[in-house]
């Protein structure tokens, strides 16, 4: 499905990026952890297409995915869930859900229906603004218009990131669910918890590198948290 091979990325001199290679699976939950500002964002932009990578390749089924904008690459079925959500204030939750309409062909222009099954609350508040909703919520909807671009790899960066348990049990249903639906799921966390229930594959990244691979089940070895903790 997504292959990241040995890719190198830089902002001005300074590199962010070294060598990183990761593969995320049709049907899996990949992870990827590390401590702040270690290049997980950097690794998530490059794979949508927001950020250029100096070398390497990144492919999507096969085939490079260089120099394809954002849009090109939601086309092709990346989704993408934004770390801070990134979901306009001002309009409403149901024009947030139709902003994911864009790369989807003329007649498909639909909410899937397992958006509000998933997640209940959207519906119940499809006209309240987006900036009226809890941190939560967002999170939620963000996930939703990205699930309505008809995804076949959903990044998601963060999805947990300030937000109250419960809404993380009802994240981390979804993302079970799409997994088992035949999605390929790549997840950026801090929150080592979640990705030790959800992922079928690991990767920790430090200073720009994969510095570990292995199972969901690896990061109960405190051999391997310590790459986690600061
Ligand atoms: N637009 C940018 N311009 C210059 N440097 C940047 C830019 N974005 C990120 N960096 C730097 O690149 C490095 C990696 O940042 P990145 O945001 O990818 O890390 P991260 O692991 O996602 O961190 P966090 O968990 O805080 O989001 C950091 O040193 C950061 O300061």
């Amino acid at each position: 499905m997504l292959s990241v091979s040995n890719v190198d990325l830089y902002y001005g001199a300074a590199q962010a990026l070294r060598g990183v290679s990761l593969e995320a699976k049709k049907g899996e939950i990949t992870c990827v952890l590390g401590r702040n500002g270690v290049g997980k964002t950097s690794l998530m932009r490059a794979i949508v297409g927001q950020q250029a990578i100096r070398s390497g390749q990144i492919a999507l089924d096969g085939s490079d995915l260089k120099g394809e904008a954002p849009y090109t690459r939601a086309r092709r079925g990346i989704g993408f869930v934004p770390q801070g959500r990134e979901v306009f204030p001002l309009l409403s939750v149901k024009e947030n859900l139709q902003t994911g309409f864009a790369p989807v062909k003329r007649g498909e222009r639909t909410i899937p229906d397992h958006v509000f099954e998933l997640f209940p609350v959207l519906k119940s508040m499809l006209s309240r603004r987006g900036g009226d909703l809890s941190g939560g919520q967002q999170q939620q909807l963000a996930i939703g218009r990205a699930l309505v671009t008809r995804p076949n790899l959903l990044v998601l960066d963060e999805p947990t990131e300030g937000i109250q348990p419960s809404i993380i049990k009802d994240i981390g249903r979804a993302i079970r669910y799409l997994k088992e639906a035949g999605m390929a799921v790549l997840l950026v966390e801090q929150y080592l918890e979640f990705c030790r229930e959800l992922a079928d594959k690991v990767y920790i990244m430090d200073r720009g590198q994969i510095v570990f691979e292995g199972v969901g089940a690896d990061l109960d070895d405190p051999d391997v948290r310590k790459h986690l903790t600061v």
